[in-house]
């Protein structure tokens, strides 16, 4: 069984924390997983914890219920993910789940990219990357992504609506197995522009963006008006919400279920996921974090590696 990567993320937020929370959850279940580590940073956050240093990634499965494999790597968050993507694409791991990484921190260090979802995308080819948020109640995806409110609204187009619902639509379809995705786009004002009353966004951009998508055969509906589709009425008539800003989608799936929500990137040639938390600094170190997230993040990356890996939903 080809075992899942584990990124180290920010060490000085709570990702070594949940991988060795995770690793004690899933040791004789699986899904096996190699975290891309330093040994001695782990080893300081828990020394119960039994470490098993490894040269390659197939070594990770054998000895994955006795021991966390580790395949040392003590460049830091951004040489973790890079290891991480190269083995992936190498197919030596099933796919890539990511530790939290802090922005702000690595946008001072000079990282050129918004976050793992972009930095990924342009380690695996450069394809456009979409991220979608999923919970059991709910999926989401924000059509900007990690932009000011100004300036997202500001990148907001047709075209940019309509790729990224392509390509949610092909991943619903490929990677989750629904046959015919049916996708709910939210307006960007107030009940969705009231006929263009409380602003024009919805009419000249969201509604020619389903009115496209339709046309092409993908069920999609909308605008809809952002403060009541996400009410569990209106989420039984939907598979996937598009909302036009991160806060929009973002705010009702964690609100609905922050411990179960699991961030996949859609339209990599690899698989990649990660909880849908950060790095919690507020309580590093004190041995509370739920590694709830990361479990379902570990556990989804290997249903869609096994998916591809049958054949079952190829890869994009
Ligand atoms: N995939 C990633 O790499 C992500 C990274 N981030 C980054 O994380 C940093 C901090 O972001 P925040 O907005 O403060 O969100 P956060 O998710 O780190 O924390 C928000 C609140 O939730 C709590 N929390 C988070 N995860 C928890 C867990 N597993 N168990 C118990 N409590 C938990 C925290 O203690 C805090 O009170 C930012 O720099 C952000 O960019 C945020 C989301 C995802
Ligand atoms: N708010 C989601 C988030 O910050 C995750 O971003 P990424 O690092 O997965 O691109």
């Amino acid at each position: 069984m080809t075992p899942l990567a584990l990124t180290m993320g920010d060490p000085a937020g709570i990702g070594g924390e949940i991988t060795l929370k995770a690793w004690r959850a899933l040791r004789h279940s699986g899904p096996a997983f190699v975290a891309i580590d330093d040994q001695a940073r782990l080893r300081a956050i828990d020394a119960t914890v039994p470490l098993r240093p490894v040269a390659s990634a197939a070594e990770a499965s054998a000895v994955f219920a006795e021991a966390l494999p580790v395949l040392a790597e003590t460049g830091g968050a951004v040489a973790s993910i890079e290891r991480a993507a190269a083995l992936a694409l190498a197919g030596e791991v099933g796919g890539v789940v990511t530790s939290p990484i802090n922005k702000s921190v690595l946008y001072a260090a000079g990282f050129a990219y918004p976050g793992h979802t972009e930095f990924l995308a342009a380690l695996t080819g450069g394809a456009m990357p979409v991220m979608m948020l999923a919970c059991p109640a709910l999926r989401v995806v924000p059509v900007t992504i990690h932009l000011s409110l100004r300036d997202a609204l500001a990148a907001l187009t047709t075209g940019l609506i309509v790729d990224t619902a392509r390509i949610t639509h092909a991943a619903l379809r490929r990677d989750f197995g629904i046959a015919a995705p049916r996708l709910a786009l939210a307006g960007v004002n107030p009940h969705a522009g009231e006929g263009g009353a409380l602003g024009a966004e919805d009419e000249a951009i969201v509604a020619p963006a389903v009115a496209a998508l339709r046309a092409e055969g993908i069920d999609a509906t909308g605008p809809w008006p952002p403060d009541t589709m996400f009410t569990a009425d209106a989420r039984a008539r939907y598979d996937v919400a598009l909302g036009m800003y991160h806060d929009q989608v973002l705010i009702p799936l964690k609100t609905l279920d922050m411990h179960n929500g699991v961030n996949v990137t859609l339209g990599l040639p690899i698989v990649r996921t990660s909880p849908d938390h950060g790095t919690a600094y507020d309580i590093a170190g004190r041995g509370i974090a739920d590694p709830s997230s990361l479990i379902a993040a570990i556990r989804m990356a290997a249903t869609l590696a096994a998916a591809r890996a049958r054949g079952q939903h190829p890869a994009p």
